[in-house]
Protein backbone atom coordinates (compact mmCIF):
# COMPACT_ATOMS: atom_id res chain seq x y z
CA UNK A 1 0.00 0.00 0.00
CA UNK A 2 1.00 3.54 -0.89
CA UNK A 3 1.50 4.27 3.51
CA UNK A 4 3.56 0.93 4.24
CA UNK A 5 7.58 1.62 3.58
CA UNK A 6 10.40 4.38 4.14
CA UNK A 7 9.46 7.82 3.75
CA UNK A 8 10.03 8.31 -0.36
CA UNK A 9 10.17 12.13 0.19
CA UNK A 10 13.00 12.48 2.73
CA UNK A 11 16.74 13.05 1.38
CA UNK A 12 18.47 9.54 1.64
CA UNK A 13 22.03 8.26 1.73
CA UNK A 14 24.03 5.01 2.49
CA UNK A 15 24.59 6.31 6.42
CA UNK A 16 20.72 5.89 6.20
CA UNK A 17 20.79 2.30 6.82
CA UNK A 18 22.71 -0.88 8.56
CA UNK A 19 23.89 -3.13 5.52
CA UNK A 20 22.81 -6.88 5.88
CA UNK A 21 24.19 -9.46 3.71
CA UNK A 22 24.66 -9.49 0.31
CA UNK A 23 21.59 -10.55 -1.87
CA UNK A 24 23.47 -11.87 -5.08
CA UNK A 25 24.31 -9.41 -8.40
CA UNK A 26 22.01 -7.15 -10.51
CA UNK A 27 22.57 -6.62 -13.83
CA UNK A 28 24.51 -3.21 -13.28
CA UNK A 29 26.10 -3.97 -9.36
CA UNK A 30 25.25 -5.61 -6.54
CA UNK A 31 22.01 -6.27 -4.41
CA UNK A 32 22.27 -5.93 -0.14
CA UNK A 33 20.10 -6.53 2.46
CA UNK A 34 19.74 -3.25 4.40
CA UNK A 35 18.24 -1.83 7.44
CA UNK A 36 17.24 1.97 7.62
CA UNK A 37 18.75 2.81 10.99
CA UNK A 38 16.17 5.44 11.93
CA UNK A 39 12.58 4.24 13.66
CA UNK A 40 10.63 2.54 12.60
CA UNK A 41 13.20 0.27 11.16
CA UNK A 42 12.31 -1.01 7.75
CA UNK A 43 14.38 -4.03 5.92
CA UNK A 44 14.75 -2.82 2.21
CA UNK A 45 16.91 -3.98 -0.68
CA UNK A 46 19.66 -1.50 -1.57
CA UNK A 47 20.72 -2.00 -5.47
CA UNK A 48 23.97 -0.52 -6.21
CA UNK A 49 24.01 0.53 -10.05
CA UNK A 50 27.49 1.92 -11.67
CA UNK A 51 27.10 5.05 -13.32
CA UNK A 52 30.11 4.22 -15.16
CA UNK A 53 28.61 1.04 -16.44
CA UNK A 54 25.39 3.17 -17.50
CA UNK A 55 27.12 5.31 -19.55
CA UNK A 56 29.76 2.71 -21.27
CA UNK A 57 26.26 0.53 -21.92
CA UNK A 58 24.34 4.09 -22.97
CA UNK A 59 21.27 3.44 -21.17
CA UNK A 60 21.36 6.20 -19.14
CA UNK A 61 17.96 7.18 -20.33
CA UNK A 62 16.47 3.85 -19.99
CA UNK A 63 17.42 4.08 -16.36
CA UNK A 64 15.81 7.09 -15.88
CA UNK A 65 12.77 5.78 -17.06
CA UNK A 66 13.22 2.21 -15.17
CA UNK A 67 12.86 4.29 -12.18
CA UNK A 68 9.99 6.58 -12.97
CA UNK A 69 8.04 4.00 -13.99
CA UNK A 70 8.77 1.81 -10.96
CA UNK A 71 8.18 4.43 -8.29
CA UNK A 72 4.55 5.22 -9.53
CA UNK A 73 3.86 1.68 -9.62
CA UNK A 74 1.57 0.13 -6.88
CA UNK A 75 0.71 -2.97 -6.75
CA UNK A 76 0.90 -6.48 -4.25
CA UNK A 77 2.78 -8.49 -7.11
CA UNK A 78 5.16 -5.07 -8.58
CA UNK A 79 8.20 -5.12 -6.49
CA UNK A 80 8.00 -1.39 -4.78
CA UNK A 81 11.06 1.18 -5.87
CA UNK A 82 10.48 3.54 -1.98
CA UNK A 83 12.98 6.03 -3.64
CA UNK A 84 16.66 6.28 -4.82
CA UNK A 85 20.31 8.56 -3.94
CA UNK A 86 23.46 8.60 -5.44
CA UNK A 87 27.13 9.61 -5.04
CA UNK A 88 29.73 10.53 -7.25
CA UNK A 89 30.09 6.69 -8.62
CA UNK A 90 26.93 4.72 -7.94
CA UNK A 91 23.10 5.23 -7.81
CA UNK A 92 21.78 3.59 -5.11
CA UNK A 93 17.76 1.96 -5.80
CA UNK A 94 15.92 1.52 -2.38
CA UNK A 95 13.45 -1.42 -3.57
CA UNK A 96 11.53 -3.75 -1.59
CA UNK A 97 13.02 -6.31 0.17
CA UNK A 98 11.64 -10.29 -1.63
CA UNK A 99 11.43 -12.70 1.39
CA UNK A 100 11.90 -15.92 -0.62
CA UNK A 101 14.32 -14.67 -3.30
CA UNK A 102 14.39 -15.01 -7.56
CA UNK A 103 11.83 -17.30 -9.01
CA UNK A 104 14.44 -18.71 -11.58
CA UNK A 105 16.11 -20.58 -9.14
CA UNK A 106 13.09 -21.90 -7.62
CA UNK A 107 12.21 -23.07 -10.79
CA UNK A 108 15.52 -24.65 -11.86
CA UNK A 109 15.43 -25.86 -8.51
CA UNK A 110 12.61 -27.90 -8.95
CA UNK A 111 12.57 -28.23 -12.71
CA UNK A 112 8.98 -27.35 -13.57
CA UNK A 113 6.17 -25.88 -11.09
CA UNK A 114 3.15 -28.50 -10.50
CA UNK A 115 0.25 -26.77 -12.28
CA UNK A 116 -1.66 -25.59 -9.26
CA UNK A 117 1.67 -23.34 -8.42
CA UNK A 118 2.19 -22.27 -12.05
CA UNK A 119 -1.86 -21.16 -12.18
CA UNK A 120 -1.31 -19.16 -8.96
CA UNK A 121 2.07 -17.68 -10.64
CA UNK A 122 -0.03 -16.75 -13.88
CA UNK A 123 -3.07 -15.15 -12.21
CA UNK A 124 -1.20 -13.44 -9.89
CA UNK A 125 1.18 -12.10 -13.15
CA UNK A 126 -2.19 -11.83 -14.69
CA UNK A 127 -3.00 -8.82 -12.11
CA UNK A 128 0.03 -7.16 -12.60
CA UNK A 129 0.25 -6.76 -15.87
CA UNK A 130 -3.73 -5.59 -16.50
CA UNK A 131 -2.61 -2.87 -13.82
CA UNK A 132 0.46 -2.37 -15.87
CA UNK A 133 -1.36 -1.71 -18.95
CA UNK A 134 -4.31 0.54 -17.59
CA UNK A 135 -1.40 2.84 -16.84
CA UNK A 136 -0.07 1.97 -20.48
CA UNK A 137 3.01 0.84 -19.73
CA UNK A 138 4.10 -2.45 -21.40
CA UNK A 139 6.55 -4.73 -19.80
CA UNK A 140 8.81 -6.44 -22.95
CA UNK A 141 10.75 -8.23 -20.21
CA UNK A 142 8.90 -10.93 -18.73
CA UNK A 143 10.69 -14.00 -17.75
CA UNK A 144 11.78 -15.88 -15.02
CA UNK A 145 14.46 -14.23 -14.14
CA UNK A 146 12.69 -10.74 -13.65
CA UNK A 147 10.54 -12.46 -11.04
CA UNK A 148 10.85 -12.80 -7.20
CA UNK A 149 8.76 -14.19 -4.17
CA UNK A 150 7.58 -12.49 -1.50
CA UNK A 151 7.74 -14.33 2.18
CA UNK A 152 4.18 -15.97 1.44
CA UNK A 153 5.34 -17.30 -1.95
CA UNK A 154 3.37 -14.47 -3.88
CA UNK A 155 5.07 -13.55 -7.05
CA UNK A 156 6.82 -9.78 -7.14
CA UNK A 157 7.55 -8.47 -10.79
CA UNK A 158 11.02 -7.18 -10.13
CA UNK A 159 12.52 -5.67 -13.01
CA UNK A 160 11.30 -2.95 -15.41
CA UNK A 161 14.55 -2.01 -17.53
CA UNK A 162 12.76 -3.10 -20.62
CA UNK A 163 9.53 -1.46 -19.88
CA UNK A 164 7.81 1.34 -22.02
CA UNK A 165 4.92 3.41 -22.56
CA UNK A 166 2.79 2.11 -25.25
CA UNK A 167 2.78 1.66 -28.18
CA UNK A 168 6.61 0.85 -28.54
CA UNK A 169 9.21 0.77 -30.83
CA UNK A 170 12.21 -1.11 -29.73
CA UNK A 171 15.54 1.08 -30.06
CA UNK A 172 18.43 -1.48 -28.22
CA UNK A 173 19.56 -4.18 -29.19
CA UNK A 174 17.93 -6.64 -26.66
CA UNK A 175 20.37 -8.62 -24.87
CA UNK A 176 19.65 -11.41 -22.93
CA UNK A 177 17.32 -14.29 -23.96
CA UNK A 178 15.17 -14.33 -27.04
CA UNK A 179 12.81 -16.87 -25.89
CA UNK A 180 10.19 -14.63 -24.98
CA UNK A 181 10.02 -12.47 -27.87
CA UNK A 182 6.94 -12.33 -29.84
CA UNK A 183 6.39 -12.45 -33.95
CA UNK A 184 6.22 -8.57 -34.18
CA UNK A 185 9.46 -7.94 -32.37
CA UNK A 186 11.45 -10.32 -33.88
CA UNK A 187 10.51 -8.91 -37.24
CA UNK A 188 11.13 -5.60 -35.51
CA UNK A 189 7.28 -3.96 -36.86
CA UNK A 190 5.51 -1.53 -34.08
CA UNK A 191 4.37 -3.62 -30.96
CA UNK A 192 1.99 -3.11 -28.43
CA UNK A 193 0.82 -4.33 -24.83
CA UNK A 194 -0.21 -7.61 -26.52
CA UNK A 195 3.57 -8.12 -26.29
CA UNK A 196 3.10 -9.34 -22.82
CA UNK A 197 0.25 -11.53 -23.91
CA UNK A 198 2.57 -13.45 -25.66
CA UNK A 199 5.48 -13.49 -22.90
CA UNK A 200 2.58 -15.01 -20.52
CA UNK A 201 1.92 -17.89 -22.93
CA UNK A 202 5.68 -18.46 -22.77
CA UNK A 203 5.99 -17.82 -19.07
CA UNK A 204 3.16 -20.39 -18.71
CA UNK A 205 5.01 -23.21 -20.60
CA UNK A 206 8.11 -22.42 -19.06
CA UNK A 207 6.38 -22.74 -15.61
CA UNK A 208 4.24 -25.88 -15.82
CA UNK A 209 6.78 -27.77 -18.79
CA UNK A 210 10.65 -26.47 -16.97
CA UNK A 211 11.86 -25.07 -20.51
CA UNK A 212 10.82 -22.51 -22.87
CA UNK A 213 8.21 -23.12 -25.52
CA UNK A 214 10.82 -22.19 -29.03
CA UNK A 215 13.95 -22.79 -27.85
CA UNK A 216 16.81 -24.04 -29.97
CA UNK A 217 20.11 -24.26 -31.14
CA UNK A 218 21.06 -20.17 -32.11
CA UNK A 219 18.76 -17.19 -32.92
CA UNK A 220 17.96 -17.58 -36.31
CA UNK A 221 16.59 -21.22 -35.34
CA UNK A 222 14.56 -19.85 -32.29
CA UNK A 223 13.48 -16.81 -34.74
CA UNK A 224 12.04 -19.48 -36.72
CA UNK A 225 10.22 -21.12 -34.43
CA UNK A 226 9.06 -18.25 -32.61
CA UNK A 227 7.56 -17.16 -36.38
CA UNK A 228 6.01 -20.00 -37.17
CA UNK A 229 4.75 -20.57 -33.57
CA UNK A 230 6.47 -24.14 -33.91
CA UNK A 231 4.70 -25.20 -30.04
CA UNK A 232 5.10 -28.85 -28.81
CA UNK A 233 3.47 -29.94 -25.57
CA UNK A 234 4.68 -32.63 -23.40
CA UNK A 235 2.15 -35.44 -22.80
CA UNK A 236 1.41 -34.85 -19.17
CA UNK A 237 0.75 -31.18 -19.36
CA UNK A 238 -3.17 -30.96 -19.27
CA UNK A 239 -5.80 -29.88 -21.68
CA UNK A 240 -6.45 -27.08 -19.74
CA UNK A 241 -2.94 -25.45 -19.44
CA UNK A 242 -2.39 -26.49 -23.02
CA UNK A 243 -5.47 -24.22 -23.86
CA UNK A 244 -4.71 -21.49 -22.21
CA UNK A 245 -0.85 -21.15 -23.60
CA UNK A 246 -2.45 -21.92 -27.19
CA UNK A 247 -4.68 -19.09 -26.94
CA UNK A 248 -1.80 -16.60 -25.56
CA UNK A 249 0.81 -17.53 -28.19
CA UNK A 250 -1.15 -16.61 -31.40
CA UNK A 251 1.09 -15.24 -34.06
CA UNK A 252 -1.41 -12.43 -34.32
CA UNK A 253 -1.89 -9.79 -31.65
CA UNK A 254 -5.37 -9.35 -32.12
CA UNK A 255 -5.60 -13.45 -31.65
CA UNK A 256 -4.53 -13.37 -28.17
CA UNK A 257 -6.58 -13.86 -25.28
CA UNK A 258 -7.20 -10.85 -23.31
CA UNK A 259 -6.09 -10.31 -20.01
CA UNK A 260 -8.95 -10.10 -18.09
CA UNK A 261 -10.23 -13.54 -20.19
CA UNK A 262 -7.03 -15.17 -18.73
CA UNK A 263 -8.59 -14.20 -15.43
CA UNK A 264 -11.78 -16.55 -16.18
CA UNK A 265 -10.18 -19.58 -17.74
CA UNK A 266 -10.79 -22.62 -16.47
CA UNK A 267 -7.54 -23.63 -15.55
CA UNK A 268 -6.65 -20.26 -13.57
CA UNK A 269 -10.05 -20.32 -11.78
CA UNK A 270 -9.78 -23.95 -11.15
CA UNK A 271 -6.43 -23.39 -8.85
CA UNK A 272 -7.66 -20.11 -7.72
CA UNK A 273 -7.30 -20.03 -3.68
CA UNK A 274 -10.87 -19.93 -1.96
CA UNK A 275 -11.03 -17.03 0.68
CA UNK A 276 -14.10 -18.43 2.36
CA UNK A 277 -12.38 -22.26 3.08
CA UNK A 278 -8.80 -22.18 5.12
CA UNK A 279 -6.56 -24.65 2.95
CA UNK A 280 -4.98 -27.16 5.08
C1 LIG B 1 14.29 -8.96 -10.22
C2 LIG B 1 15.75 -8.73 -10.50
C3 LIG B 1 16.09 -8.98 -11.97
N1 LIG B 1 16.54 -9.62 -9.68
C4 LIG B 1 17.36 -9.12 -8.75
O1 LIG B 1 17.47 -7.93 -8.59
C5 LIG B 1 18.18 -10.12 -7.95
C6 LIG B 1 19.65 -9.78 -8.04
C7 LIG B 1 20.23 -10.16 -6.73
C8 LIG B 1 19.10 -10.41 -5.74
C9 LIG B 1 17.80 -10.15 -6.46
N2 LIG B 1 17.21 -8.88 -6.05
C10 LIG B 1 16.37 -8.83 -4.96
N3 LIG B 1 16.31 -9.90 -4.12
C11 LIG B 1 15.48 -9.85 -3.05
N4 LIG B 1 15.41 -10.91 -2.18
C12 LIG B 1 16.18 -12.04 -2.10
C13 LIG B 1 17.14 -12.39 -3.07
C14 LIG B 1 17.90 -13.56 -2.92
C15 LIG B 1 17.68 -14.38 -1.81
C16 LIG B 1 18.44 -15.67 -1.67
O2 LIG B 1 17.98 -16.68 -2.14
N5 LIG B 1 19.64 -15.76 -1.09
C17 LIG B 1 20.25 -14.60 -0.50
C18 LIG B 1 20.25 -17.06 -1.08
C19 LIG B 1 20.29 -17.60 0.33
C20 LIG B 1 20.94 -18.98 0.28
N6 LIG B 1 22.27 -18.92 -0.38
C21 LIG B 1 22.84 -20.29 -0.41
C22 LIG B 1 22.22 -18.40 -1.75
C23 LIG B 1 21.61 -17.01 -1.78
C24 LIG B 1 16.72 -14.04 -0.86
C25 LIG B 1 15.98 -12.87 -1.00
N7 LIG B 1 14.68 -8.79 -2.79
C26 LIG B 1 14.73 -7.71 -3.60
C27 LIG B 1 15.59 -7.69 -4.70
C28 LIG B 1 15.65 -6.47 -5.60
F1 LIG B 1 15.14 -6.75 -6.80
F2 LIG B 1 14.95 -5.49 -5.05
F3 LIG B 1 16.92 -6.06 -5.76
Amino acid sequence: SSTSGPNPTREWSLHSFDMGRPLGKGKFGRVYMVRTKAEPKYILALKTLYKSELIAEDIQRQTRREIEIQQNLRHPNILRLYGYFHDEKRIFLMLEFAGKGEMYKQLSKVGRFSERRSARYIDQMTNALIYLHSKHVIHRDIKPENLLLGLNGELKMGDFGWSVHAPGMRRKTLCGTLDYLPPEMVEGKEHDERVDYWALGVLTYEFVVGSAPFEAQGTKATYGRIRSVDLKFPATISAEAKDLITRLLQYDPKKRLPLTQVLNHPWVVKYRPRRDVVEA
